[in-house]
């Protein structure tokens, strides 16, 4: 698949989900954690030697990451079957760049890769696909620019956006305007080049996959947990040297086969090498509050980040309140968590979502839209998402579904149809290889009926 900004369009994608004969079983695996994965690349190539990766995830997004660091001088090495090797001359030493990156419709991406070229004296050029030429990227920008780095973009901060960064950057002292794990990364990967302490306060704690992996490459990190919140302090100009990473399962992708196998009557899946890193288990907790039948099993460290198994059942689900604190730990999983609400008994309210507005799609807009079309009750009320469930009862389905080039809201929506009276499409399923690569084929693994519209 090719939907760079460089290229036309490509031919869309529909795809139908259907009720099938049988429940969903089976066991499986998801690919690997897609935000550890951009870091691996990442720091790879800022690291001095061989950096070994096992199990990265091999979708859109981190293919840009990996063809971005190939263009700024690394060695990238795909090895297959997940395997990567990347050799890094050390921090500071990247190289400019012969023509423009293209990051594609990652965010992660585009808004890590800011914070390291502020700190490197070089120029350079983002841009990405229609998705994440939309999303604002003032949030790293902003306070990017206190290093000296300088930054030209379309107006309102938009991609296609230019870098001239600075070879003496000024340490920052930054505290996020909005939960953010993408922003404090910007700011703490400018820290690497710069002289003395950055610190990042985050008011709410968000996914700390960059905190943990600085410091296996050996860069001294110290975290203050403050309330809801936490205190980043880096070291700057540390050495970084080449680390071995093993990616785990990634629990944003699980979602999908955990939600499916919930709300399929009958089902019984278990997924295995899944990452239970806390700040991302936001959605297993919310849906054992549900009363979901999920049993996290076999939990163990492995390449320093913890996981464990998954066993469902479907069954009864009730209605859940979301406190809006708990949302950074499950941020992108609140389409796919609306489709288990669709099926539960009660009203559910997700609190505080705005920052699902300004994802690959509107996520706030475009879920309770993927939901109403397909006969389910939805109302937003401010940044509030609230969904009548269906007391257990299939809800109509039949509708076809707006993807927005958003993966999440495409997944959630084949999804819904798994479990619905009538047939759901979406207009476009293209935009899964981003993150979920053989979506389709891992369904169709455990039983689920998905084709041609
Ligand atoms: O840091 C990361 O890897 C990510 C952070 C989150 O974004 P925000 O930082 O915008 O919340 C999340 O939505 C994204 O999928 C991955
Ligand atoms: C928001 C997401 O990713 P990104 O911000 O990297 O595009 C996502 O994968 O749901």
């Amino acid at each position: 698949m090719d939907h760079s900004a460089k290229t036309a369009p490509i031919a869309a994608r529909p795809l139908t989900s259907r009720r099938g004969q049988s429940a969903l079983t089976g066991r499986i695996r998801v690919p690997g954690d897609k935000s550890i994965s951009h870091r691996a690349l990442m720091f790879g190539a800022l690291a001095e030697g061989e950096t070994r990766i096992t199990g990265l995830l091999e979708g859109e997004d981190v293919l840009r990451t990996a063809d971005a660091m190939r263009a700024l001088g690394a060695e990238v090495t795909q090895l297959g079957n997940g395997h990567w090797h990347v050799r890094g001359q050390g921090r500071g030493k990247l190289q400019e760049p012969k023509d423009v990156l293209d990051m594609g419709n990652s965010g992660t991406a585009a808004r890590l890769i800011c914070g390291i070229l502020a700190s490197h004296p070089i120029f350079a050029v983002l841009t990405g696909d229609g998705s994440l030429r939309s999303r604002p990227m003032k949030r790293v920008t902003d306070p990017l620019s206190g290093t000296g780095a300088r930054f030209a973009s379309r107006a309102g901060g938009r991609l296609p956006l230019a870098i001239e960064g600075t070879a003496t950057p000024s340490p920052l002292h930054y505290r996020l305007p909005v939960a953010s794990a993408q922003v404090k990364s910007a700011i703490l990967l400018a820290g690497l080049n710069a002289e003395g302490e950055t610190v990042v306060e985050e008011p709410e704690a968000t996914r700390d996959h960059t905190e943990n992996m600085l410091r296996h490459f050996g860069a001294t990190v110290a975290v203050e947990v403050q309330g809801h919140g936490r205190v980043v302090r880096l070291q700057g100009k540390p050495s970084l040297t080449a680390a071995d990473i093993v990616v785990p399962g990634d629990p944003s992708s699980a979602a999908f086969p955990i939600v499916a196998a919930l709300i399929v009557p009958g089902s019984a899946v278990t997924i295995e090498n899944i990452g239970l890193n806390p700040l991302r288990t936001g959605l297993f907790t919310t849906l054992q509050d549900m009363g979901a039948d999920l049993t996290i099993a076999n939990e163990r460290i492995e390449g320093g980040e913890p996981v464990g198994d998954l066993i469902l059942r479907a069954g009864p689900l009730q209605a859940v309140e979301v406190p809006r604190s708990r949302v950074p730990s499950m941020v992108d999983e609140f389409p796919v968590l609306a489709v288990a609400a669709a099926f539960a008994h009660g009203t559910s309210r997700f609190l505080g979502l705005s920052e699902l507005r300004v994802k690959e799609s509107d996520r706030l807009a475009a879920t309770a839209a993927l939901l109403t079309v397909n006969g389910i009750t939805v109302e937003i009320e401010g940044d509030d998402l609230i969904i009548h469930g269906s007391g257990g009862a299939a809800p109509a389905g039949g509708g076809t579904v707006e993807t927005h080039m958003d993966h999440r809201i495409a997944m959630s929506a084949l999804v819904l149809g798994l479990a619905t009276q009538a047939p759901v499409t979406v207009d476009d399923a293209a935009f899964i290889e981003t993150s979920f690569p053989k979506f389709v084929e891992l369904m169709h693994g455990l039983g689920a009926d998905i084709g041609a519209a």
